[in-house]
């Protein structure tokens, strides 16, 4: 039985105040057990996101980790840094790091690696963009992002690591995949990580849908039977709607 997750992605947006003003706003309103939830916050307030954490249900993510523990990587994060202050998992791999700061997938799976090995776990982002998806190459896209990423990553690092699936047509553009479109790549994920590994570690995996994921639709996107969760962007941003999705199954 997978356990749930909603996890937020807050993206370059807020700063710690704002941050201090969310963890007040949710404070006592997330699900202690069935669900799990977690902030992904930029590197400026995991500080703040990791103090308000403490005691409460909610976990922690960074957005981003660089590969080396140390030395001379101006303005980079170190993994090492990032478990030493208590974060729980790191976002790897997103479309938009991919797009806008050309990190490949060669860098996503040493990220994934320092991940690991820093006691923290990825959430391993993948998706196509819309022109590949007309041109019905989507799910060898992903399935080959999937495969690059997880390159050497042990069947039980893989088992508690989790998948996000987002499809860079519906990241930000209200454009929601449905939810037959999610679960029919989430699907094709799973049996390739049951191809890569076996049927166990692809039973276990997490694997969320992300793309314009609200309260209006999260439940319909987490009845379907491969859906593990949600990796959601701007519905994570004020306390009320990050509570509503927590507590989709209420
Ligand atoms: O990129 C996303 C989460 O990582 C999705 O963002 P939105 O939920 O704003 O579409």
């Amino acid at each position: 039985m997978r356990t749930p997750i909603i996890a937020g992605n807050w993206k370059m947006n807020k700063n710690p105040k704002e941050t201090q003003e969310f963890l007040d706003g949710i404070k006592g309103k997330l699900p202690e057990s069935g669900v799990e939830t977690i902030i992904g916050a930029p590197a400026i307030d995991l500080t703040t996101l990791v103090a308000g954490a403490e005691g409460t249900p909610l976990k922690t993510a960074a957005e981003n980790s660089y590969f080396e523990e140390s030395g001379a990587f101006t303005g980079e994060t170190s993994p090492k840094a990032l478990d030493e202050m208590g974060i729980d998992y790191v976002i790897i791999g997103h479309s938009e790091r991919r797009q806008y700061f050309g990190e490949t997938d060669e860098d996503i799976n040493k990220k994934a690696h320092a991940i690991l090995k820093n006691n923290m776990l990825p959430i391993i982002c993948c998706g196509e963009t819309l022109e590949q998806r007309e041109a019905g190459k989507a799910e060898s896209w992903v399935t080959g992002q999937i495969e690059a990423a997880v390159k050497g990553v042990s069947a039980s690092d893989l088992a508690k690591s989790v998948i996000a699936y987002e499809p860079i047509w519906a990241i930000g553009t209200g454009k929601t995949a449905t939810s037959d479109q999610a679960q029919e790549m989430v699907h094709v994920i799973r049996e390739k990580i049951a191809s890569l590994y076996d049927a166990d570690t692809a039973d276990k995996v997490r694997i969320l849908y992300g793309g314009s994921v609200k309260p209006a639709n999260v439940k319909e996107l987490m009845s379907k039977e491969d859906i593990d969760g949600g990796l959601v962007g701007g519905a994570s941003m004020e306390p009320e709607s990050f509570i509503a999705l927590a507590n989709f199954n209420k």
